[in-house]
């Protein structure tokens, strides 16, 4: 089982008749290789000191067959390739020791075929036997020389993704960690000849240098994939298997020295080294469990190669060496860099994929079942026409014309039946509200000339046309006070005012407005301290704290200074009514608006109480119903079965229906009790909603008569004087009635009242003993009435 958990290596030997007996020996378990040298073997000098190394390894392949081989090593990897495990084989060792002919094989002669073709021919015998899965079976081949990718089958005719042989291949890594090189053409393969086609073509791309240890030395290191792509046809379910073998040709692992290489070779050599050299640092560092980095990413062929070693991917490596003595060395440096190998763990595990298509299919399904699911919750719930489709086009008018209402204060509720619908009251209000803002942009810029105000061209053109601005580029009055130059003038009250500071423009009779905010403010129109003036281009305001300020006709919008090209004009009509009332709402008619808001909100309260209350009564009658069921079930079992009579006569009955008479007796106190408050609440509720309701009519009332006062003339028309303050001694006539009825008009009741307030301080007791007042009066006036009506009869 350990087995299992780790690379595994094999040790290959090519054949020889000099196979060094002297040096070489095998257990007889053909695991462990023994080696026997002498120091130095290789310098000739005469060292009598002796080596021994041992290696154990997981299977010794000498004078072995291909087939031996392929069934020792590969056959059961390419089985589970085919049920969704990445595989990965490996060739590596010194040139010439048989990497290619064990990975490929000799192409002239059939029985010599390596594994790539006997792989090849397994998964096609194998993906025939399935015939519950649909398997689609690609191949890729590619080499990397001299740290450079180059798609061996790229110049295959009907290869229409593939580009050019050195086109450009990158590796590129997915976030599940998994490796694919960009670039690189795919092959459907769809039996065992057309993949066999792709190896060969393959081998005549490869690049082939002479060398002095071997005349067909491959000098790059090839990766021939058979990728799998299995879906099983029983399950209807969008999953399916992504699976590839890589058998892997590396380069000779030899040190330059030896090769005698020069030029071309030798650089070939050097990438050689250096790409195994790192191959050698990544299985170190993946031997070691506390290595949290791992250098994949240093050579193309351990990038290449960062899911197909270890980790998920089930990895083999056959470790090819030579018997004769002189080749001692390298074959001692080949077994040690397997055993290194053996050391990386491995977990291999199946990753399955799910085709977004048959996904996206497979969700339809259940969002139909799910719909079908609340339909039928709503009908048992007593909750019709709900629709839980997509809204149209007409809804989302409807909708959009709701909240348009509901802004406009014509209604308070807003049909929502469902979540789709919310998000899209939401989603009107924000579109309703950006029209609106963009609505009052528009009439701005009807009005006014909009300037950027970092625009310096602009603001020194606006400057040369005689239109003043101040330091900041604030626009500074009318047209008319420019044309009026002469020197700078201060206006005495605005506290906006920077005295001292003197106007760029200069010659302006107004100074400096502060830059108002694009939406008219609250109070901006409102009836009190707004003079009229229609004869001057600025407009006298009081401010809240009594000073006077100067108003100028300029406001800014989002940064853009704006200029009234009308230079004199102002307003001159009442705000708009929605303005006036909003500002209604928070001076004059606050208290009764508070009022208002208090009773909202306390209506609000029981409505909710009823709410739950409605379910806790609905609950109990389920429960009621569910007892009284079991009940008779229970009465009807003793029926039937012949009842039981005590002494006195009486019917016995068992525990069971004893617990369920309680149980419903119970239950039915609950009922009543709830159901009693449920009605309390309900007329509590109908009393809330006649006091909103009065509360509405009043502030509205109130309104309309603040309203009419501060700006309509009698005729019902708006006013253009009415914007300024009433001029001392000028009073409204009703104001100037009720100032004109004398105190001592006052009734001794009211006397009484203001007397009672004085002394009580309590709010509540006030508003009782005004209650208790008021239906006293009211008693005493009908009381007169029916007195008073005899008396003019008569
Ligand atoms: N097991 C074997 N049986 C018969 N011939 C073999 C065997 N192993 C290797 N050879 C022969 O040895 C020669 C070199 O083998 P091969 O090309 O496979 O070496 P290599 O390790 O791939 O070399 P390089 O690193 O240069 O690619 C070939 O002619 C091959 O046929």
């Amino acid at each position: 089982s350990s087995n299992k958990k780790r690379v595994k290596v094999y040790a290959r030997f090519r054949p020889t008749s000099k196979f060094s007996h002297d040096n070489i020996s095998f257990d007889k378990d053909g695991k462990v290789i023994n080696i026997h040298a002498r120091k130095n073997v290789s310098s000739e000098v005469v060292n009598n000191q002796l080596l021994n190394w041992s290696f154990r390894v997981d299977g010794i392949l000498h004078n072995a067959s291909q087939d031996q081989v392929y069934d020792t090593v590969a056959s059961d990897m390419t089985l589970n390739t085919l049920e969704g495990f990445n595989s990965t084989l490996l060739a590596y060792g010194q040139t010439g020791a048989g990497k290619t002919f064990t990975i490929t094989g000799a192409t002239e002669n059939y029985k010599h075929r390596g594994l790539i073709p006997r792989a090849i021919a397994q998964v096609f015998r194998s993906v025939e036997e399935r015939s519950d899965h649909a398997v689609q079976i690609q191949i890729s081949y590619f080499e990397i020389y001299n740290e450079t990718m180059f798609d061996l089958l790229s110049t295959l005719p009907e290869s229409e993704t593939a580009s050019t042989y050195d086109s450009k291949l990158t590796i590129v890594e997915g976030e599940d960690g998994s490796v694919c090189i960009k670039g690189l053409s795919m092959h459907q393969a769809n039996n065992e000849g057309e993949a066999l086609n792709y190896l060969f073509e393959g081998e005549t791309n490869r690049a082939i240098a002479s060398h002095a240890l071997n005349k067909n030395s491959s000098r790059s290191h090839c990766i021939f994939t058979i990728h799998v792509r299995s879906k099983s046809r029983t399950e209807s379910n969008a999953k399916y298997i992504h699976s590839k073998l890589n058998l892997v040709d590396l380069a000779g692992s030899e040190r330059i020295g030896k090769t005698g290489s020069d030029g071309l070779i030798k650089r070939e050599a050097m990438y050689i080294n250096k790409s195994l050299t790192f191959l050698e640092q990544t299985v170190i560092a993946l031997a070691d469990k506390n290595r949290e980095h791992i250098p994949f990413r240093q050579t193309k062929l351990t990038h290449a190669l960062k899911d197909s070693i270890g980790g998920k991917c089930f990895t083999t490596m056959i470790a090819n060496v030579y018997g004769e003595a002189s080749q001692l060395e390298e074959t001692v440096s080949t077994l040690r860099f397997a055993l290194r190998m053996m050391r990386i763990p491995v977990q291999p595990a199946i990753t399955e994929h799910y085709d977004p298509w048959l996904l996206v299919q497979e969700m339809e399904k259940e969002i139909m079942h799910l719909k079908q699911e609340l339909e039928m919750n709503n009908t048992l719930a007593n909750r019709s026409q709900i629709s839980y489709d997509m809204l149209s086009e007409s809804q989302i008018a409807d909708i959009n014309k709701q909240v348009r209402m509901y802004l406009q204060r014509k209604t308070t509720e807003i049909d929502v039946r469902n979540l789709r619908q919310m998000n899209m009251v939401f989603e009107q209000f924000r579109n309703v509200i950006t029209e609106m803002e963009q609505d009052i942009k528009d009439r701005f810029r009807s009005k006014f000339v909009l300037l950027d105000k970092s625009d310096s061209e602009a603001l020194i053109a606006l400057q040369k046309a005689g239109i003043p601005l101040d330091e900041d580029g604030n626009y500074l009055g009318s047209t008319q006070a420019a044309a009026h130059g002469g020197g700078k003038q201060k206006h005495p009250t605005s506290p906006k005012r920077r005295s001292g500071k003197k106007s760029r423009a200069g010659g302006s009779p107004t100074h400096r407005a502060p830059i108002s905010p694009s939406l008219p403010a609250p109070g901006d129109h409102g009836p009190k301290g707004i003079k009229s003036g229609a004869a001057h281009s600025q407009v006298v305001t009081a401010q809240t704290d009594g000073a006077e300020s100067t108003k100028k006709d300029e406001c800014s919008v989002s940064g853009e200074l704006l200029v009234d090209d009308r230079s004199h004009s102002r307003p001159s009509t009442p705000p708009p009514r929605p303005v006036a009332f909003e500002n209604f709402k928070k001076e004059q008619g606050c208290e009764i608006y508070r009022i208002l808001n208090e009773n909202k909100s306390h209506l609000q309260s029981k409505k909710q109480i009823v709410h739950n209350l409605a379910h806790a009564v609905n609950a109990t009658k389920h429960m009621i119903d569910g007892t009284r069921m079991a009940l008779e079930r229970k009465q009807n079992e003793r029926y039937e079965q012949g009842e039981f009579v005590n002494e006195e006569g009486e019917t016995v009955i068992d525990e069971e229906e004893f617990q369920l008479i309680t149980q419903l007796k119970n239950l039915k106190q609950t009922y009543r009790h709830d159901y009693e408050e449920l009605r309390n609440v309900k007329s509590e509720i109908d009393y809330c909603q006649k006091l909103v309701k009065q509360c509405t009519q009043r502030l509205v009332l109130e309104f309309d008569n603040w309203y009419s006062e501060s700006y309509m003339q009698k005729n019902g028309e708006a006013n253009p004087l009415s914007w300024s303050v009433p001029k001392p001694g000028v009073q409204h006539p009703m104001r100037l009635q009720l100032a004109n009825i004398p105190l001592s008009s006052e009734d001794e009741q009211d006397k009484f009242q203001r007397l009672q307030e004085t002394m009580l301080g309590d709010q509540e007791e006030i508003a009782f003993q005004n209650a208790r007042m008021r239906v006293h009066r009211r008693k005493v006036n009908e009381q007169a009435m029916n007195q008073a009506q005899p008396a003019r009869r008569l």
